[in-house]
């Protein structure tokens, strides 16, 4: 008996030995060997994972590339690019990488559960987005236009009260009452109710943004993101709450729609599309999407249309509500660029531009180009994104700066890594939206290439239209009406806190809110 543990003991250490040597000498005998890195990150994930679990990797990422040149190994296989001729290779147009196991940490785990963020199966996800991209083109915002304005109306109904309440506000928070009312209208025609009392309903606001904690940490480990992904359901604080009334919500919504739409089919004698005055279609998402599906269930399935609503709340309401609320942060924090925002809205006013006083049309704010520079400056100091967009080296390997990667090495860049990058933005910590107006045509080519707020590729945000629609349609109103002032507090040092977990949030953004009376 004595002998036979002994034994086992020998075979487990010597196994252990043989791996670790065999592991060691692929790191030190591989081609990629002499990229440089952080110490603990040629050998485990887990300097990454500790890093990252810090909540502030967007900087970190930045001051790595300072110190390493513009490829760096976070971890063993996983190299950060900071450079024209990656992005150009890894993200170009009907490039083979696909999206890495990290993005596994963001999706159910059983295999049938796929969304268009996650899907590493570039032929499904192509074909996916191919059928539903009219649904979030430009030519079509015309139609979700009335429903931000329902939106932006009652957001400024509630800062209102608070102006004469006096009353602080936590700015971040209100912005993502609005973009999740505003999504739910755009997606069934019927908002979730936040903007009504400012309640966050069944705690779905914090249930949505707790995903990306879990998500970010556990697709670094995604091989054991099944398991924690069970263990997590049966947590206390793991929002699955929230998750189940934004999934019963989309299913309700669904349900009714497709009733209402076989009544008005039998009523009709078949299916017709309600056109306002201006032969316009007015219509949410769920009712295109649902006629679609009468006409072909095969094409449109019932799995369709969950995961695009789902996809809708989970990818598009905390990122616009993180843009909005940077945007007005750089904006009060820099009030030159505020004041000139303000005249520009007053002079397009003076010159009967605006056709209405209280609300701005999509058309309207896209003809303001200081507005235009104003939010494109905001993304790129502030992209709701804060980490690398991960992708696998297809067959055949890629050069990149002079290196060849082989098949199976992780790249990825960040679009803060890109935006802060000192060859092409000159002092990329200052927030100039006339950086994007008075240019010459080199330097906003090479700006523009390295700007990727919305990602890049065939993977580029899809929603990414809709999310100008909510921030055109209420910044110009906002700053317009309202004089906002942000409450300092001693813990922050006069600065916001952001925490990132793939999502860079700010937390805490106190401000009083005053409506301003024109003279
Ligand atoms: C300012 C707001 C937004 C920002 C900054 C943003 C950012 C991004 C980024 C960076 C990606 C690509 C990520 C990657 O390559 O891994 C992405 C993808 C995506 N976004 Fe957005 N997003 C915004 C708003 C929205 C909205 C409003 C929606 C939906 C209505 C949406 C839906 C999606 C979807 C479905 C994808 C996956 C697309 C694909 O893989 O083909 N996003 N977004």
């Amino acid at each position: 008996m004595m002998l036979n543990t002994t034994f086992i003991l020998y075979a487990l250490t010597a196994t252990l030995a043989t791996n670790l040597l065999l592991f060691l000498y692929q790191q030190l005998s591989s081609p990629l060997r002499r990229i440089p890195g952080p110490f603990w990150a040629r050998f485990t994930r887990g300097w990454y994972f500790w890093r990252v679990s810090k909540g502030h990797f967007e900087h970190e990422s930045i001051s790595l590339h300072k110190q390493y040149g513009p490829i760096v190994r976070l971890a063993p296989g996983w190299y950060s690019c900071n450079s024209t001729d990656a992005l150009k290779k890894i993200y170009a147009p009907g490039s083979k990488f696909t999206k890495s196991d990290w993005y596994d940490g963001w999706r159910h785990p059983h295999p049938s559960q796929w969304t268009l963020f996650t899907d590493k199966n570039n032929k499904r996800h192509g074909e996916a987005k191919k059928r539903f991209s009219a649904l979030y083109s430009l030519s079509s915002l015309v139609s979700y236009e009335p429903f931000v304005d329902r939106c932006v109306d009652l957001f400024l109904d509630r800062l209102r009260e608070f102006s004469h309440s006096k009353k602080e506000i936590d700015l971040g928070y209100w912005m993502q009452c609005y973009t999740f009312d505003v999504i739910g209208c755009i997606t069934y025609g019927e908002r979730y109710g936040f903007l009504d009392e400012g309640q966050d309903i069944q705690g779905a606001i914090q249930a949505v943004g707790s995903i990306g904690r879990f998500s970010t940490l556990m697709g670094i480990y995604s091989e054991w993101y099944p398991l924690a992904f069970k263990i997590n359901g049966y947590l206390n604080g793991s929002g699955a709450g929230g998750r189940t009334f934004v999934a019963n919500f989309a299913r309700e919504k669904i349900e009714k729609h497709k009733q209402e739409q076989q009544e008005e089919h039998l009523e009709k004698g078949g299916d017709v599309k309600i056109l306002d005055r201006d032969g316009i279609s007015r219509e949410p998402f769920m009712t295109k999407m649902i006629r679609s599906h009468r006409q072909d269930p095969e094409k449109v399935t019932d799995y369709h249309l969950f995961m695009v609503a789902q996809s809708n709340v989970i990818a598009g309401f905390d990122t616009t509500a993180i843009s909005l609320t940077a945007t007005m942060y750089h904006l009060l924090k820099t009030p030159r660029v505020l004041q000139k925002l303000r005249d520009e809205i007053r002079a397009a006013r003076a010159s009967g531009k605006l056709a209405d006083n209280d609300r701005i049309n999509f058309h309207e704010s896209q003809d303001l180009p200081y507005f235009k520079a104003v939010v494109k400056e905001a993304l790129r100091v502030h992209s709701a994104a804060g980490l690398p967009f991960w992708r696998v080296v297809p067959e055949g390997g890629v050069d990149v700066e002079g290196i060849h990667f082989p098949e199976g090495t992780v790249l990825g860049t960040s679009s803060w890594v890109s935006h802060y990058n000192e060859d092409v933005f000159t002092n990329p910590t200052e927030f100039q939206p006339e950086r994007w107006i008075d240019q010459d045509e080199a330097k906003l080519k090479a700006m523009n290439e390295l700007y990727m707020p919305f990602g890049l590729g065939s993977r580029t945000c899809i929603g990414r239209h809709i999310s100008t629609l909510e921030m055109s349609k209420l910044i110009p109103v906002l700053i317009d009406k309202f004089n906002l002032e942000i409450v300092s507090s001693p813990a922050k040092e006069g600065d916001w806190e952001t925490e990132n977990f793939w999502f860079v949030k700010p937390h805490n953004l106190k401000v009083r809110v005053y409506e301003r009376f024109k003279e």
